[in-house]
């Protein structure tokens, strides 16, 4: 099911402030960062700085996947109730289909960092052959949703959605993602581990 391209990630920082230059976008460099850190996948990316407006996300959501090819894409912003936040409703638009666990497991995750977990409205969904996934705007939650929270031994209290991202991708038909298990272990079920890479 999974194919040898290279895997292709689009990143997507939304933030009126940060696309205007009111104050620095720190969205970008720290998915980037962690992206950098977690997959041991080769991989390329391609980023956007863009405002809270819904047609713009919608195209730059569309132009990802639909031209880019993009195997997975990641927002950061826009996602809580406030009158411009828009994100989530931007992501359901370009969507084939919804996959709810992602939003309820985000919110999970995100109550063991800060009581305002609730306000976020991320969604995951699917367009074509690609992963769509709504993360907070607080720069710190794009590694607290992925990687979850660690005991000061390395132990996961936690667990990060990042861990169920590498098989959703098989499923769908893009990469095999393998990950660095120092910042989050993927799982697959035995019989979807390739030979090759099993240990
Ligand atoms: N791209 C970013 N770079 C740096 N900090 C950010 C960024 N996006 C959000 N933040 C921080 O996280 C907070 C919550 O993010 P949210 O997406 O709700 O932004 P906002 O308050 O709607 O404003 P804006 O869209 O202008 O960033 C912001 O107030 C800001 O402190
Ligand atoms: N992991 C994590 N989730 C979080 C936060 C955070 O700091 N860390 N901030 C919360 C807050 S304060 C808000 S308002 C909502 C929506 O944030 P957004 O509008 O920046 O996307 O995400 C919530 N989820």
């Amino acid at each position: 099911m999974s194919n040898p391209t290279k895997l292709k990630i689009g990143l997507v920082s939304i933030s009126d402030r940060a696309s205007t230059g009111v104050y620095e976008d720190k969205g970008l460099p720290a998915l980037t960062e962690w992206f950098t850190n977690a997959l041991t996948t080769p991989w390329e990316m391609v980023s956007k700085l863009i405002p809270d407006e819904q047609a713009e996300i919608e195209s730059t959501l569309k132009n990802l996947v639909d031209e880019e090819g993009c195997h997975l894409v990641l927002t950061t912003g826009g996602t809580g109730p406030a009158i411009r936040d828009v994100t989530p409703e931007a992501t359901l638009a370009v969507a084939d289909r919804v996959m709810p666990g992602f939003g309820e497991q985000m919110r999970q995750i995100s109550l063991a960092f800060v009581p305002t977990a609730i306000l976020s409205r991320q969604v995951g969904v699917i367009r074509k052959q690609s992963l769509i996934l709504n993360l907070p705007g607080q720069p710190k939650a794009i590694k607290e949703t992925l990687e979850g929270l660690k005991a000061e031994d390395g132990k996961s209290l936690v667990q990060g959605i990042f861990a169920a991202i590498p098989y959703c991708i098989d499923l769908i038909g893009g990469p095999y993602i393998e990950t660095n298990p120092e910042v989050v272990k993927s799982f697959r079920p035995k019989s979807a581990i390739k030979p090759t890479f099993a240990s």
